[in-house]
């Protein structure tokens, strides 16, 4: 085929494609109406949800099945990423809360789960991220919770103690590589600043190679390259979206400690997706400190219904001295009716169980 005749058929294919990808999206508006006449019937006038995590995972599983390539899984999802996000954009005006400023691990997570077509909204700090989500300043907001390497992500579980209203609606993994990034060789630098999670995830890098320079903790790891392009002899640990987006050279290419370093984050929302088959439920709850083993007697609960505990955390309660929040991860749905009879006996052996909702289970 001569390179004339291969372009005209791509532009008659591409006129197939812009019909398809409307008459989807038209569709899209029709699954938007029966949302809202079904929550009518219901006898609510609320909004529907339209981020609905269960429903787009069986969209990606479907398209995988079906592609037959020359185009790789990974690329035919990223382009119905980006139609998804367009046909959530139809069904309403989404926005998006996350641990600002541009460039975070936060903010590449956020676009890789809603694509470009919403509106993204920079907060200075976790907790104000669960509070816009709280009050409805926001549709959905984006969280870490945890990373494989250096572990919780301590704001996060505390916010969740003064916002327990807010639900968890999805979680995403995002592999995450730090960098040194500065205006200066290696030598000149005398103060270093980024996350402490991004600190711990890159501390032996750092024992090693800037053992005199101040390590200085500050809000985002974006943060951390916006002081480094202003500030002399400064550095930044982040990430290489960042060099870009704040003039910074790479002075060392990933310098976290452990290989396949990887973040987890949470998409809150009003509430949580219903039920697909293959869900986690995360807990949060405190046990009566005088009762013997009532922290045991309350996980046994799980054993005896078969269920599977992913995670445990505890914060301190900050309400009693040497009392904890126990933050549990379960495997299952709060609707399944195994998990649903595990949470109502569980509720004898805790002061106040929290739900902070259930989500589809993401591979990473
Ligand atoms: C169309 C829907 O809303 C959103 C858009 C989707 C899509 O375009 O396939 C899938 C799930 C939702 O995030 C739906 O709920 O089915």
């Amino acid at each position: 085929m001569d390179l004339d005749s291969a372009r005209k058929m791509i532009s008659d294919v591409d006129r197939q494609i812009v019909d398809l990808l409307n008459a989807r999206a038209s569709l899209s508006l029709n699954v938007g109406a029966a949302k809202r006449h079904s929550l009518k019937e219901q006898g609510s006038d609320g909004e529907p949800e339209v981020y609905v995590p269960g429903q787009e995972k069986r969209v990606f599983e479907k398209v995988r099945g079906l592609n037959q390539g020359p185009l790789s899984d990974d690329s035919v999802c990223a382009i119905y990423r980006e139609i998804m996000s367009a046909s959530i954009s139809l069904q309403s005006d989404v926005t998006v809360g996350y641990l600002g400023p541009a460039g975070t691990f936060s903010h590449q997570a956020a676009m890789n789960r809603f694509g470009d077509s919403l509106a993204y909204v920079p907060y200075g700090k976790i907790e104000d991220v669960i509070l816009a989500v709280a009050k409805e300043e926001v549709t959905y907001g984006l969280v870490p919770i945890e990373n494989s390497t250096y572990g919780a992500v301590v704001q996060t579980l505390d916010s969740f103690v003064d916002q327990p209203q807010v639900k968890l609606r999805a979680e995403v993994y995002l592999p995450v590589t730090q960098s040194l990034l500065s205006r200066y060789q290696l030598s000149a630098i005398r103060k270093v600043y980024s996350h402490p999670q991004a600190f711990g995830q890159s501390r032996r890098w750092l024992d090693e190679h800037l053992p005199n320079a101040a390590r200085v903790e500050v809000s985002s790891t974006a943060k951390a390259a916006e002081l480094a392009s202003t500030e002399n002899y400064t550095a930044a640990i982040s990430s290489e979206v960042c060099a870009t987006l704040y003039n910074l050279d790479v002075v060392a290419k990933d310098v976290t400690t452990a290989r396949d370093n990887t973040t987890r984050f949470f998409v809150l929302g009003q509430s949580s997706d219903l039920p697909t088959g293959d869900d986690k439920t995360l807990l949060m709850f405190t046990v009566d400190h005088r009762e013997p083993g009532a922290l045991c007697s309350a996980l046994n609960v799980f054993a005896k219904h078969k269920i599977n505990q992913t995670a445990i955390n505890s914060r301190p309660s900050r309400q009693r001295q040497w009392h904890y929040m126990f933050f549990v991860e379960i495997i299952g749905h709060a609707q399944d009716a195994n998990v649903a009879s595990a949470l109502e006996e569980i509720k004898s052996y805790c002061l106040d169980l929290v739900v902070l909702g259930s989500y589809p289970r993401q591979s990473h």
